[in-house]
């Protein structure tokens, strides 16, 4: 049987790196792969479970058709390598940090998508964002616009397939949600 492609998307801040790592070794037990992105930013940024490459080696790695996916964003690039489409066919799920931006095109390669929005209230999203001092404020300033732009157009849009996970609140509650709904079913985990 082929694998689940489970694509988590969400603002900036909203908790994708945490939550990925929070719920790690309880995804790993259900035997869902969590992907390694390839991004044009330096390998020791914070909180990021990714390769840092330069601009150069994306580019080539692309030109050989090492992604199944990729995008811009924030002025960076990622990739998510093409080794996914092994593990699905092999019956594994895969769990991506994706891209709201690009989530028609991912959609359009992968009809059976389980899209995972992750929502945070705009007030908590700064504090997150200003705390986890990644980011100058002026890059944060953009990042609060670019979710503005989504997270009410995905949620009206959408319906089937798409399921929100609010992480307003602690991180715990949010795993605990996220595998309610990978086991059994958005609607069996409110
Ligand atoms: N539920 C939560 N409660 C409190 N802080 C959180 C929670 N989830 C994430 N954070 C914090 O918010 C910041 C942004 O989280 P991060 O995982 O880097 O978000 P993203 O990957 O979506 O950009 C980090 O400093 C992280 O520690
Ligand atoms: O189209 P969007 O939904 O806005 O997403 C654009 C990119 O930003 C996030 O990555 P990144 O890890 O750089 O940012 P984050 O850690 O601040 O979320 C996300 O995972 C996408 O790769």
């Amino acid at each position: 049987m082929v694998g689940r492609l489970i694509y988590l998307i969400g603002p900036s801040g909203s908790g994708k790196d945490s939550l990925l790592d929070a719920a790690r070794p309880r995804l790993a037990e259900r035997g869902c792969r969590i992907v390694r992105r390839v991004i044009t930013r330096s390998a020791e940024a914070v909180g990021e479970a990714a390769q840092g490459v330069s601009p150069q080696q994306f580019a080539a790695l692309q030109a050989e058709g090492g992604f199944a996916l990729s995008w811009q964003a924030n002025g960076l690039s990622y990739g998510i390598p093409r080794e996914i489409d092994d593990w699905l066919a092999a019956g594994q799920d895969v769990l991506v940090n994706g891209s709201r931006a690009h989530l028609a095109q991912t959609r359009e390669r992968y009809p059976n998508l389980l899209v995972l929005l992750l929502t945070v209230d705009q007030a908590v999203l700064r504090q997150r964002l200003v705390a986890r001092g990644r980011e100058s404020l002026a890059d944060i300033e953009e990042r609060l616009a670019r979710n503005a732009r989504f997270t009410a157009q995905l949620i009206s849009g959408n319906g089937a397939g798409l399921f929100v996970l609010d992480n307003s609140g602690p991180l715990e509650h949010t795993v605990e949600r996220l595998l309610c709904c990978l086991d059994h079913g958005h609607s069996a985990c409110a």
